[in-house]
């Protein structure tokens, strides 16, 4: 079949592996930058055309930072109009960005989560930092990834200026409790297909609460208990991913569900897990074409 996988960038090691698993299994296959891809709109006759080719496929993989999320997901939802199965659907995508939104979703599937504000009101500091019982709390911004905008405030006072000083700047934040049974460690727990198929502790460096791999953190493979795979899969059910990395915070009261990435990298899964996790992406969109 033909695979065409939706990446800006063919050197980066996800897209290379994806690359080489449909290769082995006899696939033909292309890496396309989807902010390369013009999208035609008529009558029943939806086309994706780049440098001037009108793309054929049987199914796509989305690979989308999240910096593209608008235009890479018109891109995936176009092909869906053209009945090319796609390993991650497109309304599942936009979802899960959406870091309040999904946490809402979450949060109605009955899932573990810290405790998190959100308010439009901006003037109302104190009140934001009441509702998760005072510091220390967590501030994230709405759009920040790869750990960057994630702060730790120790204090009420430090929080109310971390707070106070995004609003200024317009920026979007939750406020959410702090766990601190976490040690600076997470759970990646990958899923293909509402299978687990890898898992990895994650240890932000000395010092830091932040567990991503990004800021200097290490992981190593992890054993899931029972509660903490039904909670993983749950997450990734209830937001409609069929290939996603569920979040998971371990907790006195259970397993907290952090966020959900639709765009998972295999390079630290693969190197712990020591799993070919993109030939097991491959067999599923094989599966379902
Ligand atoms: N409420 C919390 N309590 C304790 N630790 C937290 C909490 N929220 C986040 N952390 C730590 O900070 C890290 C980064 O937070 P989070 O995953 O929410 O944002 P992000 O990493 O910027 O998003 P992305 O994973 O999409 O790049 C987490 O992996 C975790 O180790
Ligand atoms: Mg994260
Ligand atoms: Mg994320």
């Amino acid at each position: 079949m033909k695979i065409i996988i939706l990446s800006r960038n063919a050197h980066l090691y996800s897209t290379k592996r994806l690359v080489e698993a449909a290769k082995k299994r006899k696939h033909e296959v292309e890496v396309i930058d989807p902010l390369m891809c013009d999208i035609i709109i008529e009558k029943k006759n939806p086309k994706v055309i780049f440098k001037g080719r009108t793309l054929e496929a049987d199914a796509i993989i989305p690979r989308i930072g999240s910096s593209v999320t608008f235009y890479g997901t018109a891109v995936v939802r176009q092909f869906e109009m053209m009945k090319v199965f796609s390993a991650v659907e497109s309304q599942a995508l936009v979802r899960s960005r959406d870091k309040l939104r999904s946490l809402q979703v979450l949060s109605r599937a009955g899932l573990g989560m810290p405790k998190t504000v959100f308010s439009n009101y901006a003037k109302d500091v104190q009140s934001m930092i009441d509702y998760v019982g005072g510091a220390p709390l967590v501030i994230k911004l709405l759009e920040g990834t790869q750990g960057l905008g994630v702060v730790l405030a120790e204090t009420n006072n430090a929080a109310e200026s971390v707070i106070e000083a995004f609003n200024g700047l317009q920026a979007r934040v939750i406020v959410q409790e702090f766990i601190k049974e976490s040690k600076g460690a997470d759970i990646r727990v990958f899923i293909v297909d509402g299978t687990v198929v890898g898992a990895m502790k994650r240890q932000g460096k000395e010092g830091e609460f932040r567990s991503n791999l990004h800021r200097g953190g290490s992981a190593n493979i992890i054993e899931l208990s029972d509660e903490e795979e039904n909670a993983a899969l749950k997450a990734a059910k209830s937001l409609g991913l069929g290939i996603c990395g569920v979040d998971l915070l371990q907790s006195s009261r259970g397993p907290l569900v952090l966020e959900v990435n639709s765009s998972p990298g295999l390079e630290g899964i693969e190197t712990a897990t020591k799993k070919d996790i993109a030939s097991t992406i491959i067999r599923y969109i094989e599966r379902h074409v």
